[in-house]
C-alpha cells in the first residue's frame, strides 16, 4: 500500500453549470477510518463516485490505494468494495442465497462460497436469519446484508456512503463494531454520514466539505479545539436552543461575550459552559460559509 490509501488533489466536478465539488484536496492513511460531512446536496457523493470510478472528475485528480481513477481504472476496481446508500440485494432471496449468488460470480468455487457465505453471516450477526427472504428484514439487517455482500472479496480500501442512514440507535452501534472489526483487520474505510455523532465515534480523521470545497479537516478533536476550548450555550425559559457562541472559557472573554449579548436576549436566557460537539464544528463551519456566499 501506498504512502495514503487515498489521495485527492485539486478534484472538480461540474454538472451542467452547477459546481459540485471546486477544488478538493484530501490524504487518507491506510488503515483508517476516514469520514466526509456536508450538507444534503454538498457532493459526498459524487466524491465517492469519482473515486470508485464510476463517473470521471473534469479537473484534478486522484488515486485509491496507488492506483490513478481515471488512467488505471481496473486495478481500482480490483482495490476496492463499496456499499450505496441503497442495498443492491435481492428482496426475493435469502440472505444466505443472496451472499451464495455474490460469491459464485466473485469466482469462487462452490465450495469456497459456502465457507465464505457461513463466515460472512456469523461475522454479521445474521446466522439466525440466513434462510429468511430479504423482505422481511430489518432496516438494520439489510444494512449489514448489503456490508457482508460488498466483503465477499477482501479489498483494501472500504466506500461506505450513508452506512448507518435511517437506523436506530441499536443498529447503528452495531454496524460501528463491524466497521471497526475491519479497520482491525487493516482495511482503510472512507464513509460519508449525516450523523455527526458517527463521526466522532469512528473515524480517525474526518473533512466537511461545504460549497463544493473542504472547510476543515483533521481530527475531531483537531476540529472541535478551532473553535475554542469551551462554548456558551443560550437557551430561553423554554429551554429552547437560542445560540451557541464560541469562548475559551476564560472569565474576561465570557463576561465580554454575555455583557455584548444581554441586551439582545430575554431575561430569563439561561446560560451554561460546555465543551464543543461536532454539531457545533459543523454549524459554525457550513452556516458561515453559507451566510458568505449569500451575501
Ligand atoms: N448525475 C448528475 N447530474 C446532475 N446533477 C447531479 C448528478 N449527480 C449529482 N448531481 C447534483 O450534484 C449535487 C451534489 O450531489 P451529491 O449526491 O454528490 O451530494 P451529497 O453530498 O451526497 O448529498 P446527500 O447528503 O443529500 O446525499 C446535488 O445538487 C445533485 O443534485
Amino acid at each position: 500500500m501506498p504512502k495514503f490509501a487515498i489521495e485527492v488533489n485539486g478534484l472538480r466536478k461540474r454538472f451542467g453549470d452547477q459546481v459540485v465539488l471546486n477544488g478538493i484536496d484530501l490524504a487518507v492513511m491506510p488503515g483508517t477510518i476516514f469520514a466526509l460531512l456536508g450538507p444534503n446536496g454538498a457532493g459526498k457523493t459524487t466524491l465517492i463516485h469519482i473515486l470508485s470510478t464510476l463517473i470521471n472528475p473534469d479537473v484534478g485528480s486522484a488515486r485509491v490505494a496507488g492506483y490513478d481513477v481515471v488512467r488505471d481504472k481496473n486495478e481500482v476496481k480490483k482495490s476496492i468494495s463499496l456499499t450505496g446508500q441503497f442495498a443492491a440485494v435481492d428482496e426475493v432471496l435469502t440472505g444466505e442465497e443472496n451472499l451464495l449468488m455474490m460469491c459464485k460470480l466473485s469466482g469462487l468455487t462452490t465450495a469456497e462460497s459456502r465457507i465464505r457465505t457461513s463466515e460472512l453471516l456469523i461475522r454479521f450477526d445474521l446466522a439466525a436469519a440466513a434462510k429468511k427472504r430479504v423482505k422481511t428484514y430489518s432496516g438494520g439487517m439489510r444494512r449489514r446484508l448489503d456490508l457482508a455482500i460488498s466483503l465477499v472479496v477482501s479489498r483494501p480500501v472500504l466506500f461506505l456512503d450513508e452506512p448507518t442512514t435511517g437506523l436506530d440507535t441499536i443498529s447503528r452501534r452495531a454496524l460501528w463494531d463491524n466497521i471497526i472489526q475491519l479497520k482491525e483487520q487493516g482495511i482503510t474505510i472512507f464513509l460519508t454520514t449525516q450523523y455527526l455523532e458517527e463521526a466522532d465515534q469512528l473515524a480517525d480523521s474526518i473533512a466537511v466539505i461545504d460549497q463544493g470545497r473542504v472547510a476543515t479537516a483533521g481530527t475531531a478533536v483537531q476540529l472541535k479545539s478551532r473553535l475554542g476550548g469551551e462554548v456558551l450555550e443560550l437557551r430561553n425559559g423554554h429551554d429552547e436552543l437560542l445560540l451557541v457562541v464560541p469562548t475559551s472559557g476564560k472569565i474576561q472573554d465570557v463576561m465580554l461575550t454575555l455583557n455584548e449579548l444581554a441586551h439582545s436576549l430575554p431575561p430569563d436566557t439561561q446560560v451554561s459552559i460546555r465543551k464543543p460537539s461536532m454539531d457545533d464544528v459543523f454549524l459554525a463551519l457550513t452556516s458561515k460559509e453559507r451566510e458568505e456566499s449569500y451575501a
